[in-house]
């Protein structure tokens, strides 16, 4: 495959996105039983290689990728495009991670790559941008951008929580245009059952891509984390596509 899957420019909208509109995609991958990682969070590989490129497809078309910061923790991702073919004109989305207590461990390949290839910078490898909660001491906030990552402090609500419905507006100040959201569990509940609306009327979440692998998991993480499967929205399929032995759904939330 030498470019994006027809099906992912068709319904990703993403030539619409501008900075004040950025567009947001939720994405992962899952079993049969609903599972995104083993017990204790353990990393599986759901994604066959057919899918996985696709993901790596929809990295490219996207301005940044989000993750959780026990994501960061448990499985250490580069969220780059190698299994794309190279060309100057394909680049890996910027990291964002959402962190909002500074756990980010310095150790990170996202860092330690970015730091020891400088050669790479701005080419394949991005500066990770961490944000966290405004409440967070400066001490902290010194101490990792010393390490050499940017550090967006960020207003959090009652409980801690950045809410879900101020990333377009953080975005934006970021001169971000569009971001995928691949997990994990905690990140993908709560993007996807925010019922504020943006400005113009529209959901918050623009896209949902989700890839099924047929295999069962067992006990592990689920798509949503136990006991808050509430609240989560309608979807209409907007297009399936069989991709190896996996299944990709793009859909839309329906309200
Ligand atoms: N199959 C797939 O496609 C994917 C699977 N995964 C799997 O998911 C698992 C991790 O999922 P999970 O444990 O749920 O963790 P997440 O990666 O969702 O990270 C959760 C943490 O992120 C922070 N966070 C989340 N939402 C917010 C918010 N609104 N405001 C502020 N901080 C927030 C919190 O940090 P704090 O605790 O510091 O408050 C929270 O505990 C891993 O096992 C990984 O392998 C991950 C991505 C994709
Ligand atoms: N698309 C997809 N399929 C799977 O089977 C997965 N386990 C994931 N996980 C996500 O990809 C990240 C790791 O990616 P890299 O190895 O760095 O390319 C992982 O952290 C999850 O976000 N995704």
């Amino acid at each position: 495959m030498t470019s994006p899957p027809p099906f992912l420019a068709q319904h990703l909208p993403l030539d619409k996105a501008t900075a004040s509109r950025p567009h947001i995609t939720v994405t992962w991958a899952q079993s049969l039983d609903s599972k995104i990682a083993g017990v204790g969070g353990k990393r599986v590989i759901l994604s066959g290689s057919e899918s996985m490129l696709m993901t790596h497809w929809m990295r490219t078309m996207h301005d940044a990728i989000m993750i959780g910061i026990n994501t960061l923790i448990l499985d250490d991702p580069r969220l780059q495009i190698n299994l794309l073919p190279a060309s100057p004109n394909l680049r890996p989305p910027q990291p964002l991670i959402l962190d909002p207590h500074l756990r980010f461990p310095p150790s990170a390949r996202l860092l330690t790559e970015y730091l020891t290839k400088p050669s790479q910078r701005s080419i394949s490898l991005h500066q990770p941008w961490i944000i966290c909660s405004d409440q967070v001491s400066h001490f902290k906030i010194r101490a990792l951008e010393g390490s050499g990552a940017r550090i967006i402090p960020v207003k959090v609500d009652e409980s801690g929580r950045i809410p879900p419905s101020s990333l377009p507006t953080v975005l934006g100040e970021l001169g971000l245009r569009s971001v995928m959201i691949e997990g994990g569990s905690k990140v993908l509940s709560q993007f996807l059952s925010c019922k504020d609306k943006r400005e113009d009327g529209s959901p918050l979440v623009d896209s949902v891509v989700v890839t099924v692998a047929p295999t069962f998991i067992g006990d592990g993480v689920g798509v949503v984390p136990e006991g808050e499967d509430k609240g989560l929205p309608p979807l209409r399929t907007l297009h399936t596509e069989t991709m190896g032995k996996d299944a990709v759904m793009v859909c839309a939330i329906d309200i």
